[in-house]
């Protein structure tokens, strides 16, 4: 029977294994998460999903056949050097932002077969945006399986390893965009004079009818933007406000900003890593 073996059991690991059980991918004995020291946070997740929790980190590795690494990216290093010498050949999968292919083979010291995916926290309710990307080692069939998993959460494209930077910048800090967004959504309703539940609730609905018609209505942004826009109405003042104040490039800025700092990322740990393996 395939197990998973989760180390590190924080916000992304919880919305993995619930979203596997949720969605009837796994069954919670076919989990077995560990963390750093917290006994408390294992308990919560043993009573929450019914999964097994340990301490020990060989029994997590002996029993799983794929291993997710969920750790935050500053603690790889000592996340991987506790599990390394019982992992054998299993699958590894990394939801580590920022920290490359290569650099978890170096900690590991073995040419394993590794993930590398970008989810985004909307995984906890089951609708992540997730990219996977896998070295040689890992075989069509578990490709496959990495991605099913994902679909669990949400949905899952398979991309290189050098868009991943890209993918974080864009999926992965997304949500937070668009929070910012609804932020300044609300900020600008109280000028106009609707207060915070009416506001917050033409908000959240006009997000989701609009994220609906862009998924179900088979056109593209612009023309819906357009079919919103009549000549010399509010939308088009309103945009031209946008236009001015270079609303498009201060996305691309954003997004360009946040690739970038993956890569910085990214070389970091990867000197960190040749520093300490030296
Ligand atoms: N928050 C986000 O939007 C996204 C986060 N990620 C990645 O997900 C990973 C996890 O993030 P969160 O769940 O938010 O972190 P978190 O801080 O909630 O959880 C981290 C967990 O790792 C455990 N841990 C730390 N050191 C360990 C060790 N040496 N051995 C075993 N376990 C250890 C901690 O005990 C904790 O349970 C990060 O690497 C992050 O880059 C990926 C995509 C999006
Ligand atoms: O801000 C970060 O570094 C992580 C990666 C993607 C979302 N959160």
């Amino acid at each position: 029977m395939n197990k998973i073996g989760v180390i590190g059991a924080g916000s992304m690991a919880e919305a993995i294994v619930s979203g596997l059980i949720k969605g009837k991918l796994m069954a919670p004995d076919q989990i077995i998460i560990s963390n750093r020291s917290n006994s408390e946070r294992l308990f919560e997740l043993e009573t929450a999903y019914g999964v097994k929790v340990t301490h020990d980190k060989k029994e997590v590795i002996e029993q799983s056949s794929i291993i997710l690494l969920a750790m935050k990216p500053k603690d790889v290093e000592a996340g991987i050097n506790s599990i390394k010498d019982y992992v054998t050949n299993q699958l590894i999968i990394s939801v580590l932002a920022g920290v490359s292919i290569a650099t978890i083979s170096q900690i590991f010291e073995k040419d394993l077969p590794v993930v590398r995916a970008m989810p985004n926290t909307s995984a906890s309710i089951g609708k992540s945006a997730t990219a996977i990307a896998a070295n040689n080692k890992v075989t069509a069939d578990n490709l496959q399986a990495c991605k099913t998993l994902f679909e669990a959460i949400g949905s899952c494209t398979v991309v290189k390893e050098a868009q991943l930077d890209a993918v974080t910048g864009l999926s992965g800090s997304g949500p937070a965009y668009l929070y910012y967004f609804v932020e300044s959504l609300e900020k600008a309703a109280e000028e106009v004079g609707l207060e915070g539940q009416i506001a917050r609730e033409l908000i959240l609905q006009t997000i989701a009818g609009a994220a609906e018609m862009l998924t179900t209505s088979g056109k593209h942004a612009s023309v819906l933007r357009k079919e919103v826009t009549s000549p010399n109405g509010t939308t088009e003042a309103g945009l031209t406000m946008l236009k001015d104040k270079n609303f498009e490039e201060a996305v691309i800025s954003c997004v360009k900003r946040a690739t970038e700092r993956s890569e910085e990322l990214k070389e970091m740990f990867a000197k960190t890593v040749i520093n300490t393996t030296k």
